[in-house]
């Protein structure tokens, strides 16, 4: 074996075939040589994509096998599998057994391949908080960690704390109160909602530690260091399959393991003065919400709710008044019509930070809060539209999902510090179809005459007082003290108690609580099952949460969160 600073060198066997195998720099490669000598096929594996370096002849898949030989080294490593069905292909582990001429030789490969790690991927991580929930999805979050996830962990010499949910919001609360020393990262086997926990249990602590106020819209968020990562196990699986390209648990892992970073725009949602909730999927009005709100009395159904609760959503054929105010970002560095995808490595948003953190101290590492405390981030003129609108959706990202590989907004930007605001105006229901079909094509969505798509830093909405005058003329009495009866108890006018049913009630009294007695007159809420009368206001759908309010305030958070991802690997590449 050859070993000099820069380059190891040495003879293997890979079966009865003779390698000529070298470490140098970045790579770890072997080449077959034949029987006359010649060079054949040579294989290269990054160092940054090598999991793990075994002792003996291992195999893990489809179950743990050790065959503790002194001449033999295992390498598992990252594997590039054919493409997928119109999505990134998947990644897999691969696996490569070598035979070396001598025990110290074989011992010497596998320090040198250690050393390589260590100094080749210093950013992996070691240790990690593990939320399973166990209900989401097709309710498999505990067989998919057990099985394809921890002895991918455990193979890579990652250490795991497991907790499995038993009620809502413990992974958030755990996040925001417990000891969270030694931890790289904390890691969720779910859907979106489960993101959701742990996007608000991380920036929340990253704001408490850092002494700032989330409920101020104007103030500048603390970056959080704190890596989370998705081991997509939910229904719609957006967050991952947006960032990742795919929703395959053993391709997330294989991302967390090498200890990818992947920075994203986080959308805070305020009511008045204070914070509502988090977002980076969609923030969506009319269509989506309804979707929401019907869905929840559907649970039961799984994934299938959201199918099912779209069709009859669809046939609903609401529309809704509504006012909207944006702040346009900067046309020139890019736009939601420029036919460009947000790709690994993708140009806009690494140029972005250092536009969204002028005051960035690489050699530290700091983001240093106290130089520009207020963002101007909400400086610049806001432009108005008024309308009835089908469905209004804002995304900080294109917001991919299975159902619709392209996403709500293909052309948006990860981590740019800007969100695509999509306002869709009331159509006939052939139109609006179109414009549903069209995620699931490569047709142009926006391209559509009541379709409006712009790429934004901050957006208000509000209900239009014009709207409200004109229901008053209608004067439906019945809507009237249906409201007023909600205003008092939610729970005496809907003898349902179908979650989902009184929350959306709950969202009405809430609302109207803050609101002038003569809209609250005017707000009929009909949950489809006891009220009668069509109501003139949906509900917001905030990543999967139905909020509690209609009247919000939006703003863009720039990188604010970092993800065990890469964005979305370029198919040619695999
Ligand atoms: C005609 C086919 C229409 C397909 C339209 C697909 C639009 C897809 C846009 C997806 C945006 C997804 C944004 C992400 C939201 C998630 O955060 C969130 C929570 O997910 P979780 O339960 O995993 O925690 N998910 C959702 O809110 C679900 C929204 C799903 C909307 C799907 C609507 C399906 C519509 C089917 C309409 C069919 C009309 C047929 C008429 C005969
Ligand atoms: N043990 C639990 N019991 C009930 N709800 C839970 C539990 N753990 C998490 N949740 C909540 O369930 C919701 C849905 O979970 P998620 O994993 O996103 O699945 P899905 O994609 O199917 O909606 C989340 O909002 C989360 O807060
Ligand atoms: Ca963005």
């Amino acid at each position: 074996m050859e070993i000099d600073s820069v380059r190891v060198e040495s003879s293997l066997w890979i079966g009865n075939k003779r390698y000529r195998a070298h470490l140098s720099g970045w790579y770890f490669s072997w080449t077959e040589i034949d029987k006359r000598n010649r060079e054949k096929k040579t294989i290269s594996v990054p160092v940054s994509e090598v999991i793990g370096v075994k002792e003996g002849r291992v195999e893990i898949q489809p179950q743990k096998k050790v065959e503790d030989t002194d001449i033999d080294f295992t390498l598992f490593y990252v594997k590039r599998s054919s493409k997928g069905n119109g999505i990134r292909a998947p990644w897999s582990l691969g696996r490569t057994q070598f035979c070396c001429p001598s025990r110290a030789v074989r011992d010497q490969w596998i320090t040198q391949l250690r050393t390589a790690l260590k100094t080749h991927s210093p950013s992996r991580p070691h240790r990690l908080l593990v939320f399973i929930n166990p209900f989401g999805g097709k309710k498999r979050g505990k067989q998919i960690f057990h099985s394809l996830v921890a002895p991918l962990f455990e193979l890579a010499g990652i250490s795991s704390h497991v907790v499995v949910t038993e009620r809502a919001n413990q992974a958030r609360d755990y996040i925001l109160k417990k000891d969270l020393t030694g931890f790289d990262g904390v890691i969720c086997v779910g859907g979106d909602g489960m993101f959701s926990e742990l996007l608000h249990g991380v920036i929340g602590r990253t704001q408490q530690e850092a002494g700032v106020s989330e409920h101020d819209l104007t103030v500048m968020l603390q970056p959080c260091d704190l890596h989370i990562g998705i081991i997509p196990a939910g229904s719609t699986d957006c967050v991952c399959f947006t960032t990742i390209g795919i929703n395959d648990p053993v391709t997330s892992t294989l991302h967390i393991i090498i200890g990818d970073s992947q920075p994203l725009d986080v959308c805070s949602v305020h009511y008045q003065s204070t914070l509502v909730r988090y977002s980076v999927s969609m923030v969506g009005y009319g269509f989506y919400g309804d979707v929401l709100a019907e869905s929840e009395r559907h649970r039961w159904m799984g994934p299938l709710r959201y199918d099912y609760s779209g069709c009859m959503v669809y046939l609903g054929n609401r529309s809704y008044p509504g006012l909207v105010q944006y702040l346009p970002a900067d046309s020139h560095i890019s736009s939601p019509r420029d036919n460009t995808r947000c790709l690994s490595g993708c140009r806009v948003c690494s140029e972005s930070k250092e536009r969204l953190f002028p005051h960035f101290d690489s050699s530290s590492s700091l983001y240093s809060t106290n130089v520009s405390q207020y963002s101007s981030e909400l400086e610049g003129e806001w432009v108005t539209v008024e309308g009835r609108f089908k469905c209004v959706s804002l995304t900080c990202m294109s917001s991919s999902c299975p159902r619709s590989p392209k996403g709500l907004s293909p052309s948006a930007h990860l981590a740019d510090g800007t969100a695509d605001l999509i306002l869709v105006r009331e159509t006939n229901p052939l139109g609006f179809l179109t414009y549903l079909h069209r995620h699931t094509n490569t047709q142009d969505q926006f391209d559509l005459p009541f379709v409006e798509v712009h790429r934004v830093r901050a957006v208000r909405f509000s209900l239009p007082p014009g709207e409200e005058e004109e229901e008053e003329e209608e004067g439906d009495r019945e809507v009237q003290a249906s409201a007023e009866r909600v205003l008092d108890d939610p729970e005496k006018l809907c003898s349902s108690d179908i979650a989902g049913h009184s929350q959306q009630h709950l969202a009405g009294r809430t609302e109207r609580r803050n609101v002038t007695t003569s809209r609250v007159k005017h707000r009929g809420f009909v949950c489809g099952t006891c009220c009668t009368k069509p109501r003139s206001i949906s509900v917001w759908n905030c990543d999967g949460e139905i909020l509690p309010h209609t009247e919000i305030s939006c703003r863009i958070h720039g990188q604010l969160v970092r993800l065990f991802a890469r964005g979305i690997e370029d198919s040619t590449m695999a």
